[in-house]
């Protein structure tokens, strides 16, 4: 078992940014989905992360997102990872892996075919996200699916050598009990947010959690 990733999304300001970066997080996620909540502008997100420079992975959010919507982002802000968060098509993956040359994760919304459609993904998608299927949102919702689900989740992104993180609903609070299902990674948005802003105390608190965890790997 290796160290989870841990992936703090939906920053909206330099501040929750601040806070992000300052825990042991892996990925750092920005919503770039025009008219929701955390919809942040790329020319921002472009001048916060120059201000603090982050080591960890940047990765952008995006809902069937257009190419020239994709350049107009990433002529601000040096993605690592484009994030596509809503029923994009095998078909439109290959055009967005073909024009920028960055890795795609691709979210599976948590349902009976989730795994059928990761089949369909197989040779493309260079990583999944698994989400909960909340009707009328794509993501962010504070709401977790059944964790039974997980390991089958990961072990089919394993057999297809790519990454697979676990998104919803996840808390500080709960975190111990995700972990007994050995997720590759984790994804966190509502989870550590107080008042529509990233909380310091919860991130400190989750990643406690996380460090517990790997603690407790044999052979640590
Ligand atoms: O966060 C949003 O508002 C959002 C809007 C549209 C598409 C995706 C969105 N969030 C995606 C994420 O990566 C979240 O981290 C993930 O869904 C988990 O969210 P939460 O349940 O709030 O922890």
């Amino acid at each position: 078992m290796k160290e989870p990733l841990v992936k703090l999304c939906g920053n909206r300001s330099l501040a929750d940014l601040a806070k992000t970066t300052s825990s042991g997080a892996t990925h750092l996620g920005f919503i770039f989905v025009k008219k929701t909540k955390r919809y942040v502008r790329p020319e921002n997100v472009g001048r916060w992360v120059n201000l603090l420079r982050p080591r960890q992975k940047l990765v952008g959010v995006f809902v069937e997102p257009s190419i020239q919507e994709l350049e107009e982002v990433l002529h601000f802000v040096d993605l690592d990872v484009i994030q596509l968060h809503g029923n994009e098509t095998v078909s439109e993956l290959l055009k967005i892996k073909e024009a920028f040359g960055l890795p795609v994760w691709k979210v599976i919304h948590h349902h009976k075919d989730g795994e059928k459609l990761m089949e369909v993904f197989q040779g493309v998608a260079d990583g999944y996200v698994i989400d909960s299927k909340v009707e009328g949102a794509h993501g962010g919702t504070g709401v977790s699916f059944d964790w039974e689900a997980v390991p089958k989740y990961r072990d089919l992104a394993h057999e297809q050598s790519v990454s697979c993180l676990i998104a919803g609903g996840i808390t500080p609070e709960r975190v111990e009990e995700l972990m007994t299902f050995n997720p590759e990674g984790i994804d966190l948005s509502s989870g550590v947010e107080v008042n529509e802003q990233k909380d310091i105390g919860k991130i400190q608190s989750l990643m406690r959690e996380v460090e517990r965890y790997v603690a407790s790997i044999p052979g640590r």
